[in-house]
């Protein structure tokens, strides 16, 4: 479990629990299903945000995604906080309210629960970062290199199973990003993706990242200049309301396989990745921040997510275009 100072966090029963517990709070705005099982067999939790959500309503959707990195604990508390926040002020913030019944919104507060639960099993933290699924030479997969698009392709990520940023033996060989992958696509509905707009939170440096990691060129394939100006305009904006610092994911470095890359590509989903608090740390210290400051790190995003989902009907909105 969490050790002294951190059991703020939730672990995967916690935070179970937790999920549970809004829907019993909340049964007229929050539904939650299991999309499967990550490899160890722990449920991949979706939880559904949305007045009658129970039905499938011709809404706008948005995904929120967290922990795909095992050690980045502060992103679960992200996805938590995301959910109580569009639940316990829905009948009191008419902002929320009207978000809520405007919008679907879905949340996966833990992408690799297995790395999560290794990380803390031994009361003392490991740094462990990829899934636990065996491969021919150490452990794990990093979940975002294992996504399918431009897998592998340009040296952002590596072919060794003892790596951090081991890619699998194939895309979507990990059973936790299939899974993401199967639910994702499922929110095809008569041909069209009905998810708009996606952030996957990591941590850390606050940095806000877009499409595409493989390429350090502003635009590519499937992402022309005036996608790229909405990809900047929408990141900048946002990036003005936390502080975090907007660019490019390859300005950060490259990376190939990972999820941005491939929700633009595949379903032109308008994806970003938040990196989190610190900037900066010395070491791996930098995934560790207190408890004590998780309502702070989570709460500094409230503004930001609002305007991405303010958006999620049509996010080149942000640029003065239609859709
Ligand atoms: N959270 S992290 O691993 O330090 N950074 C992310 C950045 C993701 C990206 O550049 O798209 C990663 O390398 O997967
Ligand atoms: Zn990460």
């Amino acid at each position: 479990d969490f050790p002294s100072g951190y059991t703020g966090y939730h672990n995967f029963a916690e935070m179970t629990a937790e999920l549970n517990q809004a829907v019993a709070d909340h049964p007229n705005l929050v539904s939650l299903r299991s999309i499967g099982k990550s490899y160890q067999g722990r449920d991949l939790w979706a939880v559904k945000i949305s007045d009658n959500p129970s039905v499938d309503e011709s809404e706008p959707e948005a995904l929120f995604t967290c922990n795909q990195h095992a050690r980045e604990h502060l992103t679960v508390e992200m996805c938590l906080h995301i959910i109580k926040r569009y639940t316990d002020n829905y009948a009191s913030n008419s902002a929320i309210k009207s978000t809520v019944d405007s919008r679907e919104i879905w949340v996966i507060p833990s992408v690799n629960p297995d790395g999560a639960e290794y990380d803390i099993a031994t009361g003392s933290f490991r740094a462990w970062r990829k899934n636990r699924q065996p491969n021919s030479t150490a452990t794990g997969t990093d979940p975002n290199r294992n996504w399918g698009y431009q897998w592998g392709c340009c040296g952002g990520s590596s072919g060794s199973g003892s790596s951090d940023t081991y890619r699998g033996t194939a895309a979507f060989s990990a059973p936790e990003v299939a899974r993401v992958r199967d639910f994702t696509n499922s929110r095809v509905v008569g041909g069209v993706q009905q998810i708009k707009s996606h952030i996957d939170w990591h941590t850390f440096s606050e940095l806000i990242l877009w499409p595409y990691g493989y390429t350090y060129n502003d635009t590519a394939a499937g992402l022309d200049a005036t996608q790229a100006n909405v990809f900047q305009t929408m990141g900048r904006r946002m990036a003005s309301l936390n502080g975090y610092t907007p660019q490019q994911a390859s300005d950060l470095y490259i990376t190939d396989g990972s999820v941005d890359d491939w929700m633009w590509a595949a379903h032109k989903i308008w994806s970003y990745t938040f990196e989190m608090y610190p900037r900066s740390a010395s070491g791996t210290s930098g995934f560790y921040p207190r408890d004590t400051l998780i309502a702070a790190q989570t709460s500094r995003n409230d503004t930001a997510v609002q305007l991405l989902l303010d958006y999620t009907d049509c996010v080149p909105r942000i640029t003065g275009r239609t859709c």
